[in-house]
């Protein structure tokens, strides 16, 4: 194959595979493209938590960011996590100078529940990044924390997209919900659509890496210039078949299968 459209993943490395850079990199090798990676963190961690976060310096991500770029443009880019002020500037620069798709999948809380970042970072990564971003995929924690909205329903849900959308200004919000309705709601909302893909939740320990995965499927599919609403049916149906196919690796939470067929 002499051409295929390239995902750039800006995130951390989670050592067990299941989550992070290398669950984005097993999804957009899945879906035939091209994936690269540049690290902002290194974390210790497996099945049971995150045990130890070591941050990359900032100039190092920088480096590694204008080595992509000054030798292959990526054709859309996601942000995990993202650990200071600094890199959020770093990545910013990167977004303005070059027009790409870019998807922010806001890591805020761990799958234990932990703040991960604080308010003060969190308030940066809205005001700066996400005026740039073509959607954001926050989980129903990560949008109370992001728009100070209280969610008990479907209306607090939409509520919660306007401010986004209107107040923080980014062009479109996936938010997902496995945690409310007892279902697994994901809202699309864009400034002239709402979509919303339901399906039942799957009882299952092993979804390390199902946040990672679903964002990392949106970038890949926007890679191959498919448009947000086909990307999401898309990521909707990866990430129900990788849990249903999810692995007991491990002593604690295992992580979801890359292996699937559509
Ligand atoms: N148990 C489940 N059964 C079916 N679908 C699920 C389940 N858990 C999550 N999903 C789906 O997976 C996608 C991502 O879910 P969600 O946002 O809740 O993960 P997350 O909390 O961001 O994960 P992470 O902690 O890995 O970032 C959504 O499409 C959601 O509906
Ligand atoms: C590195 C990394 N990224 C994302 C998550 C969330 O699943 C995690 N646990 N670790």
């Amino acid at each position: 194959m002499s051409h295929i459209p390239i995902a750039l993943t800006v995130a951390s490395n989670d050592p067990t595979g299941g989550s992070g850079v290398i669950a984005d990199i097993k999804t957009f090798h899945n879906l035939n493209v091209f994936g690269m990676a540049a690290i902002t963190n290194l974390t210790a961690q497996n099945s049971q938590g995150i045990h130890e976060i070591l941050e990359i310096p900032p100039e190092f991500l920088e480096e590694q960011l204008s080595s992509i770029f000054s030798d292959a443009i990526p054709y859309a880019m996601k942000s995990g996590m993202v650990p200071s002020a600094d890199m959020v500037d770093i990545i910013k620069k990167y977004i303005k100078g070059y027009d790409i798709p870019f998807v922010m999948d806001p890591f805020i809380f761990s799958k234990e529940g932990k703040r991960i970042i604080d308010t003060g970072l969190q308030n940066k990564l809205a005001t700066t990044l996400l005026p740039y971003a073509s959607v954001v995929t926050p989980n129903i924690k990560e949008t109370e924390a992001m728009t100070g909205i209280d969610i008990k329903d479907e209306s607090d849900i939409k509520t919660a997209a306007n401010i986004f959308l209107k107040e923080i200004g980014v062009k479109s919000v996936l938010i997902n919900d496995s945690q409310m309705t007892g279902k697994a709601c994901d809202y699309l909302y864009t400034r002239t659509k709402e979509v919303k893909l339901s399906g039942p939740i799957i009882k299952s320990k092993n979804l390390r890496g199902v946040g990672s995965t679903f964002s990392a499927v949106i970038t890949a599919e926007l890679a191959k210039g498919q448009d947000l609403e086909s990307a999401f049916r898309k990521a909707k149906m990866f990430v129900t078949k990788a849990i249903e196919n999810g692995f007991d690796i491990g002593k604690g939470n295992g992580p979801i299968s890359h292996f699937i067929e559509l």
